[in-house]
């Protein structure tokens, strides 16, 4: 089996930084030290050599509010190596009323086309029977134990309150782990039909419909709904101070809580909607809309702190010409925004380059704590001997101007336009395969694999124990007052 070896780098782990060589074979790393030699050599002199990025939140060819996101796993993927990142994980989401295995065959489909290993949480967006018996099948057989539930969309994804906690209690049971889209849906609903109501039908009111409050709200009930199923939690797209608080007040209360920022939180803020340009504004329409720079700062904090572990892209990408579906009435602009090849080169630029976060962090908070969390480490998210040799040689001198003219994607626009990064992959390896080279992508449609998640042993046997540890009791009396006369 030829070898090969990544020679003259650093390398970088979420709590290491060490000069070594790593070698490979047959997709894994064989060996990491001094002085190694294989067959192949990738020189990585001044480079950083880390386990490639794990984005936990994508939506390829996701049909949404009338229409597909236009990024499939072919392009999707394509983006993905070409940032640097070397695994995603997408959402299977079954229409009203249609099984969760019927669906996840449906992703099945889709996802032949990756260039890169990824795996797939389900959506819970309806309840039943049905629904709760396949949760089993989806756990114990096909290898998925994330279910993300829409506390908005209302009337399309969103459930309710005794169907989430219904929902949580089987995920308890079956040692998964629930997600949650938290927003006030209701709240939100109200709010967009007045905002339509007094004549504000533009992309900005968008962000006018769904304030911090509905997101802090949102984010808390779910946390304790949570807590009386003894399941740990995922918060998707934490975007502001509020959801935030309730996330770092439930971990220091011991509760199993986790938070994922997405970059496009992080690096752009609430004014992108005041530009008198309809389509710049549409094209950055997303819930939660973007916030403000003391929002921003306190996602930042949390990332440094520990209270955030991860940072995501909610990759949803719609061409200008899908915003335009909602001209006139922004409920209808397809809500989503792009960032798969971006992720890793603004945050290394935006948070390490400036001092916000470490290069350990970075590694963390863009694969190590993300395998961990999504019980895949250390397959993915390892700089270890057996781990799968999903790896980034890092330039951090590399720079370049982004731009949708050269990006991978297949929308005609890109959010972070004009940004220039300092940070860049020099080459990127999915399972052994070079598939970037200094900014020239080596396609291979199909290569990717999906990535089977077991149950979560450990956490799940910690909150059940405690569950019922601390379970009601009914009081055994012995001088019970007699009734009656
Ligand atoms: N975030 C967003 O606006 N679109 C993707 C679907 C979702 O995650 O809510
Ligand atoms: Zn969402
Ligand atoms: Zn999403």
């Amino acid at each position: 089996m030829a070898s090969k070896v990544i020679k003259g780098g650093t390398v970088v782990t979420a709590d290491l930084t060490y000069k070594a060589d790593v070698k490979i074979e047959g997709g894994k790393i064989v060996e990491i030290g001094p002085n190694l030699s294989g067959d192949e050599t990738l020189d990585a002199t001044g480079c950083y050599i880390m386990p490639g990025g794990i984005d936990p939140h994508t939506h390829l060819e996701m049909p949404f509010m009338g229409t597909y996101s236009a990024d499939n796993f072919d392009s999707g993927t394509r983006a993905a190596l070409a940032g640097g990142t070397t695994m995603v994980v997408d959402f299977a989401l079954p229409s009203p009323d249609q099984s969760l295995l019927e669906a996840l065959q449906m992703w099945d489909n889709k996802s032949s086309m990756a260039h890169c290993d990824y795996s797939f949480h389900m959506a819970i967006t309806w309840w039943g029977e049905k629904v709760f018996n396949e949760m089993e099948t989806i756990v114990r057989e096909k290898g998925i134990n994330t279910f993300k539930h829409f506390m908005a969309y209302k009337g399309a994804l969103m459930v309710q309150d005794d169907e989430m906690y219904a929902s949580f209690k089987r995920c308890a049971e079956l040692g998964a782990m629930p997600m949650v889209h938290a927003e006030n849906g209701d709240v939100v609903a109200d709010l967009s039909a007045q905002l339509l109501a007094e004549g504000n039908n533009g992309p900005e009111a968008h962000a006018y419909s769904r304030p911090t409050q509905v997101e802090g709200e949102a984010t808390n009930r779910a946390i304790m709904i949570a807590d009386m199923a003894g399941v740990p939690l995922y918060v998707v797209h934490t975007s502001c101070e509020e959801a935030h608080e309730a996330i770092r007040r439930a971990r220091q209360a011991g509760k199993r809580v986790f938070g994922e920022p997405l970059i496009q939180h992080l690096t752009l803020d609430e004014s992108e909607y005041s530009n008198p340009d309809w389509d710049h504004a549409a094209r950055r329409v997303m819930s939660p809309p973007f916030r403000n720079k003391a929002h921003q700062d306190s996602l930042w904090a949390g990332l440094a702190a520990g209270s955030l572990q991860v940072v995501a892209t909610d990759h949803c990408a719609f061409t200008t010409d899908q915003k335009r579906f909602g001209l006139g009435d922004f409920t209808k602009i397809p809500n989503g925004t792009g960032g798969l090849e971006d992720r890793m080169p603004m945050l290394w630029t935006y948070g390490v380059n400036t001092g916000r976060i470490t290069m350990n962090e970075f590694v963390a908070v863009t694969s190590t704590n993300i395998a961990k969390i999504m019980n895949m480490y250390p397959k993915k998210g390892a700089m270890l001997v057996g781990a799968d040799a999903d790896l980034v040689v890092w330039d951090p001198e590399k720079t370049k101007t982004i731009s949708a003219a050269s990006q991978q994607s297949a929308i005609d626009y890109n959010v972070f336009e004009g940004k220039t990064v300092k940070g860049l992959p020099r080459f990127t390896l999915t399972r052994g395969r070079v598939a970037l080279v200094d900014g020239e992508i080596k396609p291979q449609q199909g290569h990717g694999e999906f990535v089977k998640r077991e149950p979560y042993p450990a956490v799940s046997k910690a909150l059940s124990t405690w569950k019922e540890l601390t379970a009601p009791r009914k009081v055994e009396r012995t001088g019970i007052p007699a009734t009656g006369v």
